[in-house]
């Protein structure tokens, strides 16, 4: 069956998204349009299900709030139900704003916001885009970190799906209770890993809903197409276990056949109910899940892991915009990258691929520029033996080193990137090494949230006198030194993954390849002009997010059509505009 994600008609608001029409009974109804005869409908004929009155009022789908116009209130049965001034969004949103703006904590923010995602989510996608660098911290990290750790707490609607141990051999009865039959994008966690809190059991669930939220935003995939997930297999957190308010499965997390049976259980189910082309995104499982699940089900599933691959592509992208600075190719330099888990690997990966495409190189070669530090130090050939298979390719013969001076001191890189979800990782001392040799030293403090962040912006330019090229993870704001100020670049996988939803869901793709990352990141780098770089920022402004992902979806589909993992034919002429008029937007439509 075609994808719902179809090019919307030029110059025709009310038509574009045609996910309103109305049905012969004068109710709003979620077809679309030419799709509403195909097989989709018919065999979920409750989609076609008559809202109006107070049950139009709280479909957040559909619901306008006071922007119900005088003849809306009447053919949909409203009139009364709402108080008699007519609002435009334009105003709605403002007012949205203004109460948001008047909040102390940024967490009773993200409870306000995700309220409105509840209650009407046009308008939450209007706040969300146009205000996106405003919004960001709040939906995203660091605020979604927070309130990860108290989802029992701040609970107060269901939106996504709940998958336990509980529910074995059930799962496909889980997915047929999920309302939305067109599934394009789901984002899952286990909630062993978020972000660099740790285990956060079921509670993980707001990652998936902020990465989503983020898919529709900033890539324009359509809010009913997207479907967090947490699968939920206990904690061993044990405060969350002890917790009064603690929604999740109260036992210690279920491993080997158990745990696989049940992941396994769900990717079938995935495929089963959305088909082939439903993208599956793997986020925040700890490692010793991670690099697993990835290899197991890229050969037979659309997946990619967030964290490895994602933010792989987006500090390439950032690399490779620092090119523009400190000159040279990506192997003249010598990359030191402190945290060897999923990011650090996954970066160190994806650099040597690029290398090796970009200079004629093997890509074992590449490798050779490339060294990881984890907790036991620098990794070396000493250590071959006793190390996770995805740091082997980068265990180098060297003289061991334990502390991040000694390894700066002895490397010598150009670019210092921490993924070691370590907060002071990154000391006074290392980054004084490091700008001891150099004009423009990067550093990338990668770790989420800010809490965790290898060293804060302004500790970065102070230690390294202002010569630095930074980036961090989480959002910071500008920092002055000496007479100039900067403002600080977020290297966020939030950059990649919104536009290679976008990418695989116009083109239709099977399988997720690395070179469609590769792809990704050169698109993002593409985006860095002058103006940014006389500021030294490596990353474009997310107020160009949208034009920048479709960008990016352009490529990845490019890629993908390329490689023969693109199913939607025949390939458009032009991908870049197809992938903009793909594009949700969430003005409101006329109900006729
Ligand atoms: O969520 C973010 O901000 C980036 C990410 O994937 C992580 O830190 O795990
Ligand atoms: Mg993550």
């Amino acid at each position: 069956m075609e994808s719902m994600l179809k090019p919307m008609r030029s110059g025709d608001q009310d038509v574009l998204d045609k996910d309103a029409s109305v049905t012969p009974q004068g109710g709003v109804n979620d077809t679309y349009g030419e799709d509403a005869a195909t097989e989709n409908v018919a065999i979920t004929p409750w989609a076609r299900l008559v809202a109006s009155g107070l049950e139009l009022l709280r479909n957040p789908k559909y619901n306008k709030g006071t922007a119900f116009t005088e003849e809306e209130r009447d053919l949909h049965y409203l009139r009364g139900l709402l108080p008699p001034a007519v609002f435009t969004q334009d105003l709605q949103m403002e007012r949205i704003l203004h109460n948001l703006r008047q909040y102390e904590t940024q967490l009773e923010k993200y409870v306000d916001i995700m309220d409105l995602q509840e209650r009407n989510e046009r308008l939450f996608y209007r706040v969300l885009i146009e205000h996106v660098e405003e919004m960001l911290p709040i939906v995203y990290t660091p605020t979604v970190g927070e309130a990860c750790q108290k989802f029992g707490r701040i609970f107060r609607r269901a939106n996504g799906i709940y998958v336990s141990l509980k529910d074995k051999g059930k799962v496909l009865d889980i997915f047929k209770n999920w309302p939305e039959k067109d599934v394009e994008v789901i984002v899952v966690t286990d909630g062993e890993r978020i972000l660099g809190l740790g285990d956060l059991g079921v509670q993980g669930m707001g990652i998936p809903i902020g990465k989503l939220a983020l898919y529709v935003a900033l890539g324009g995939i359509r809010p009913s197409t997207t479907l967090p997930v947490t699968i939920d297999v206990g904690t061993n957190n044990d405060s969350l276990l002890k917790n009064p308010f603690y929604i999740g499965l109260r036992q210690k997390r279920a491993t080997g056949q158990e745990y696989d049976d049940l992941i396994h259980e769900f990717m079938m189910a995935t495929k089963q109910v959305y088909g082939e082309k439903v993208l599956v995104q793997f986020e925040d499982f700890a490692n010793h899940n991670a690099f697993r699940l990835l290899a197991k089900y890229s050969a037979t599933h659309l997946v990619f892991n967030d964290d490895i691959q994602g933010t792989a592509a987006v500090a390439l992208a950032g690399l490779l915009a620092a090119l523009h600075l400190i000159g040279g190719t990506l192997s003249d330099h010598k990359y030191l990258l402190v945290g060897a888990g999923e990011a650090g690997s996954g970066i160190a990966e994806i650099l040597a691929l690029e290398i090796s495409r970009q200079e004629n190189k093997s890509v074992d070669e590449a490798r050779k520029r490339i060294w990881l530090m984890d907790s036991k130090g620098l990794v070396t050939k000493a250590r071959y033996e006793s190390l996770q298979e995805f740091k082997k390719p980068f265990a180098h013969e060297h003289l061991p080193c334990s502390t991040l001076v000694s390894a700066i001191k002895a490397i010598k890189p150009t670019a210092l990137i921490g993924t070691s979800g370590q907060f002071g990782a990154f000391t006074k001392e290392g980054l004084e090494e490091l700008s001891a040799y150099q004009d423009l030293p990067i550093v990338f403090a990668l770790s989420n949230p800010t809490s965790k962040s290898e060293c804060t912006a302004e500790e970065a330019f102070v230690y390294t006198k202002g010569k630095c090229l930074f980036a961090s993870g989480s959002p910071f704001p500008p920092v002055t030194y000496g007479d100039k100020t900067f403002v600080i670049g977020q290297s966020n996988n939030c950059y990649i993954f919104p536009g290679m939803g976008l990418g695989c869901v116009i083109s239709g793709a099977i399988r997720v390849h690395d070179d469609m990352f590769l792809a990704a990141a050169e698109a993002l780098a593409a985006q860095i002009r002058p103006e940014h770089l006389e500021k030294r920022q490596l990353f474009p402004s997310f107020k160009e997010i949208r034009i920048i992902s479709a960008h990016i979806g352009a490529a990845v589909a490019a890629k993908a059509y390329q490689l023969g993992l693109a199913t939607r034919l025949p390939q458009p002429k032009d991908l870049f505009s197809y992938a903009k008029r793909c594009m949700y937007t969430p003005t409101y439509r006329r109900y006729r």
